[in-house]
């Protein structure tokens, strides 16, 4: 309805009940398809003169790789995982294209745009640890809230029983005399798993982490100096609530629970994990899980009643375990609706007006949205400074030595140093003292298109190149080729692999002025799309060339 008629939308996901109250595509009867597919629908019955493919995928899957993103104007991300943001950002400064980057937590959101070369990519900066992290004596010895609860209950006990034990680690320091005493606990713990298809097994684990590990922490008087002492919990005093098998307690999901009906609800979860973990050797903790939120729900509560912190209800320790902030639909609505106009601005060549959008309700601002400059690029970041190239090769037969010695022929062009290494994410393919690799094909490396390798100078680590393996493109006689991303392309007599993606920009000269117009911050009346008529724009509508109105208020 704003002019983009052609828009091919991915998510790997399905619809949840916890979806639909924050956004207006999806209806209870919905639960369970693919989001893509069901958005598709929903935008499709509200204009049906538009093109909407659906895609149910993963983003960084391969056949979505730097030629497959070059075919597209702009990408607008609406994502919630800084791993998948990361892989987006980066294939869209290999494929040159904008992004428009969203998120909202609650009453807050923003939007911002990226533009390879021109603003600051979504890695110039150091993003914020994500997960908020506590004192691990707190977690381990003397929590006093329950999200210390929770925290120990999913991190530690959880993980230590189903997941994978490294991850606990973090929780025993050695160095502490006093963590001798824990250590030794949680090597019992350890050794008591083992034997977790024991008919006894829940009695032996509750007595060990609620009982027997607080007989051990009241030990350490100077804990409670100035602390109220813990008490231990043993099974055999709950003998009158053990369900019987077949039993599942009753409860409200937001209901406070009581220690008998946690207690129940320990022994089912537990008795729902020990089997499924006969099956699958590793459990990893999810939200939506919910014999593993029930387990963590109940371990947690039962801590806190030892400790006399309050109980809470699964529905609170839920989004205290999965870092749940409620998304509200008016906040997506308004960054949805931002990223649209900031959309239609940068199609239009008027990056130059584009803005990083903030929005929050409630805060200590007389406004609800205020916005600042884009930056530029930050001249240290290894992501949007690299040079990226398109590396087209048939994978089955070109070997890593080819790849390496075409890199050292043209190596003025690609790499700032003549001694470089070679890698897929952390993985070193190849580097001057490992060239164990050189002998064998791309494709018996784990080298598809779709991959990404960094080629990264011995001299300065900041600033690598990224070559972006890509489908070939009927260029059956040519083995290697790799080329510039864009325009310019390395002068190794092979030819241009890349299609050409619809340009919206009137001529390449047209592109490198308002570049410049948009550092400078002035913009340009000669672009053929936009027609400026006071503060307001007229947007033709690229694909179809007829008129459709979309008036924005500059601001
Ligand atoms: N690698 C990826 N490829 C494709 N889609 C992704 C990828 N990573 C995340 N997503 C999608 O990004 C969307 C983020 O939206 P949202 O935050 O509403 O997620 P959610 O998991 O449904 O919500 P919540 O976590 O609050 O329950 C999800 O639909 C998710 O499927
Ligand atoms: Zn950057």
């Amino acid at each position: 309805m704003s002019g983009f008629s052609n828009i091919t939308l991915i998510d790997l996901d399905t619809i949840e009940l916890s979806n639909l109250n924050r956004q207006f595509l999806f209806k209870k009867k919905h639960i369970g398809l693919p989001k893509a597919q069901v958005a598709a629908q929903a935008i499709h019955h509200m204009s049906s003169s538009s093109c909407i493919t659906p895609i149910v995928d993963n983003i960084k899957a391969s056949q979505f790789d730097a030629l497959w993103f070059e075919t597209f104007d702009i990408a607008i991300n609406a994502l919630d995982n800084l791993d998948a943001r990361r892989h987006v950002n980066l294939m869209c400064q290999a494929a040159k294209i904008p992004l428009i980057e969203t998120g909202t937590a609650g009453y807050v959101g923003q939007t911002t745009v990226i533009q390879n070369n021109l603003t600051e990519c979504f890695e110039c900066q150091p993003k914020p640890v994500e997960q908020k992290t506590f004192p691990v004596c707190t977690i381990r010895n003397t929590p006093s809230s329950m999200i210390h609860c929770v925290v120990w209950a999913k991190d530690y006990l959880f993980s230590q029983i189903f997941g994978d034990k490294s991850e606990n680690s973090q929780y025993l320091d050695s160095d502490d005399p006093d963590d001798s005493k824990m250590i030794k606990e949680a090597e019992n713990l350890s050794k008591l798993i083992e034997s977790i298809t024991d008919p006894n097994f829940q009695n032996l684990l509750f007595d060990s982490v609620f009982g027997y590990s607080i007989q051990v922490l009241l030990e350490l008087d100077k804990l409670w100096e100035s602390r109220q002492k813990p008490t231990c919990l043993y099974f055999d005093s709950f003998l009158q609530s053990v369900p019987s098998t077949t039993s599942t307690p009753t409860f409200d999901l937001k209901q406070i629970l009581d220690i008998n009906t946690c207690f129940q609800i320990w022994c089912s979860s537990l008795k729902a994990l020990v089997s499924r973990s006969q099956i699958t050797s590793l459990i990893s903790f999810d939200k939506d899980d919910s014999d593993a939120l029930q387990f963590v729900a109940s371990s947690a509560n039962i801590r806190a009643h030892i400790f006399g912190i309050p109980n809470e209800s699964i529905f609170q320790i839920k989004a205290m375990a999965g870092n749940i902030i409620p998304a509200i639909a008016t906040t997506n609505a308004i960054i949805a609706g931002i990223a649209v106009m900031q959309a239609i601005k940068v199609v239009s060549g008027n990056i130059a007006n584009c803005k990083t959008v903030y929005y929050t309700y409630g805060g200590n601002r007389p406004q609800y949205l205020y916005k600042e400059p884009l930056l530029k690029p930050n001249p240290d970041c290894s992501i949007c400074q690299a040079k990226y190239f398109l590396l087209s090769a048939d994978f089955s037969t070109v070997k890593l030595q080819d790849l390496v010695s075409f890199i050292q022929t043209y190596q003025h062009n690609i790499c700032s140093d003549e001694y470089f290494s070679l890698l897929e994410g952390n993985r070193i393919l190849y580097d001057p003292d490992f060239q164990d690799n050189l002998p064998k094909t791309l494709e018996s490396l784990n080298v598809f298109p779709g991959t990404i390798l960094s080629i990264t100078p011995e001299d300065d680590h900041q600033k690598g190149s990224f070559l972006c393996a890509v489908k070939r493109n009927g260029n059956v006689d040519q083995s290697l080729s790799i080329e510039l991303s864009g325009n310019s392309k390395l002068d190794t007599g092979s030819k241009n692999l890349v299609p050409q993606k619809r340009k919206i920009e009137t001529s390449p000269d047209a592109v490198e002025s308002k570049k410049a117009e948009s550092l400078n911050g002035t913009t340009s009346s000669t672009d053929q799309q936009t027609k400026s008529s006071g503060n307001k724009q007229l947007l033709i509508d690229l694909d179809s060339n007829e008129q459709n109105t979309v008036y924005l208020d500059d601001d």
